[in-house]
């Protein structure tokens, strides 16, 4: 279950985000079905299409044999094609999944030397995530490691290598000719929107995840916001509340948590909603409030600073950890703490921050029962389609990401591409 909370909402607030929900209602009705001008992008609208049983079933085979000869996966991908995975696996690995190691998102020599010595003396598979292989990060590293590959395993390499990409693209070409494993990168699906395909799954099941699970809990969200009505409506409501807060000015939004564990999450929604979002002149630019450390470096700003901001906050219900606070005879100032279990004092602090900042801006939660794969897969498929309808709203295309391209082309460029 996910439930969206509203903190603090004046009469005024309340009428107006009800004026915007009722002049776009024609949006959510069409994105329920599916638009024919972006009919290239939406692929993941029903998650059956790339998710199916069939499919879930052939991954787990793979990460089955991944995981029983592998000391180490390495995930080769940037921005889209890794966030999702990373945004899982970081919160929920097994402890007895091969070590996941990150690679081509970054072209630091440093980083990637370090990320190489992690590889010495392991068993390794790589899975290169590219949709159309020409980004130069996840391009580069698949070089270098490939390379290494082959020096280490000599003519077995092949069976240890993977690539995800799309049908027709020069990955699929490089497969065939060498005989590396190809998953399909779905050719209408970006990056940002790949959580529940091979993108997305093949990770999270080698690092242990039970990816049927989290994709039950996006074919749950699914089967919700297509039916539920628009005032009821989790996503809806959502994007009408960001769209209504743009619009009396709040120009940043702050996914905030108190768990730790949401921390490559964050990510993955910036992702989702500065590429989707930002466009034209227009978006609310998203950020990250990792709690409890960040009230201690942007807390300020965020309680007496530039009103540019409103805050979403992510929070569990179900308790998944406990520690006791031992009463100690030795004196420390600290006895109103005795007997208490940090969770409830975690949750002290989420409910006091939550006080405190919406007496200064718009505060809202997004509440999940649980930290599992089903929810997950819920807070995937609800962001998906709540930044879908938010962007449609604000009257961009939410599938596009021109800007990114502008940099790309400087930089090839300078490398003489
Ligand atoms: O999968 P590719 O083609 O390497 O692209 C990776 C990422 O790069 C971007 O184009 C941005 O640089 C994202 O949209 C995408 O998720």
């Amino acid at each position: 279950m996910l439930n969206l909370i509203i903190h603090n909402q004046s009469e005024d607030q309340k009428k107006a985000v009800d004026v915007i929900a009722s002049e776009n209602i024609r949006i959510l009705e069409e994105a329920k079905t599916g638009e024919n001008c972006y009919a290239d992008s939406q692929g993941w609208l029903d998650t059956e299409e790339w998710a199916g049983e069939e499919n879930i079933k052939r991954l787990e085979e793979i990460a089955k044999e991944i995981r029983e000869n592998a000391d180490a996966f390495v995930l080769i991908g940037v921005g889209g094609s890794n966030n999702a995975a990373r945004s899982v696996i970081e919160a929920l690995r097994k402890d007895d999944a091969p070590e996941i190691i990150y690679a081509g998102n970054t072209l630091s020599p440093d980083a990637m030397n370090r990320m190489m010595k992690r590889l010495e003396g392991k068993s390794i598979y790589i899975d290169c995530i590219a949709k159309n292989f020409e980004t130069l990060e996840p391009g580069s590293s698949f070089r270098i490691l490939r390379k290494y590959m082959e020096k280490t395993y000599g003519e077995e390499a092949g069976k240890r290598i993977i690539a995800t990409g799309t049908v027709g693209s020069s990955l699929e070409t490089l497969c065939t000719k060498y005989g590396y494993t190809f998953l399909e990168f779905p050719l209408n699906v970006g990056g940002r929107y790949t959580a529940m395909t091979n993108v997305g799954l093949l990770p999270m099941a080698v690092a242990g995840i039970d990816i049927s699970e989290l994709v039950k809990g996006a074919r749950d969200m699914q089967i919700r916001v297509h039916e539920e009505s628009a005032e009821k409506n989790i996503a809806y409501q959502y994007a009408c509340l960001r769209n209504l807060y743009y619009k009396e000015g709040y120009r940043v939004e702050m996914l905030s948590s108190f768990e730790p564990q949401f921390r490559f999450f964050y990510k993955w929604w910036i992702q989702l909603f500065a590429e989707s979002e930002g466009k034209d002149n227009k978006g609310v630019f998203p950020v990250a409030g990792e709690f409890s450390e960040e009230l201690h470096s942007v807390g300020q700003f965020i309680q007496d600073g530039s009103p540019i901001m409103f805050e979403t906050f992510l929070d569990v219900k179900k308790q998944n950890a406990s520690l006791i606070v031992e009463p100690d005879e030795k004196e420390d100032y600290f006895d109103y703490l005795d007997g208490k279990d940090f969770w409830e004092i975690n949750k002290a602090a989420y409910h006091a921050t939550v006080a405190a900042h919406s007496k200064k801006l718009p505060c809202l939660t997004i509440e999940v029962d649980e930290l599992d794969a089903y929810h997950f897969g819920q807070l995937f498929y609800f962001f998906q389609f709540a930044c879908y309808l938010s962007c449609k709203i604000m009257g961009v295309n939410p599938f596009d990401q021109p800007g990114v391209e502008a940099y790309k082309k400087w930089m090839f460029e300078a490398l003489g591409k």
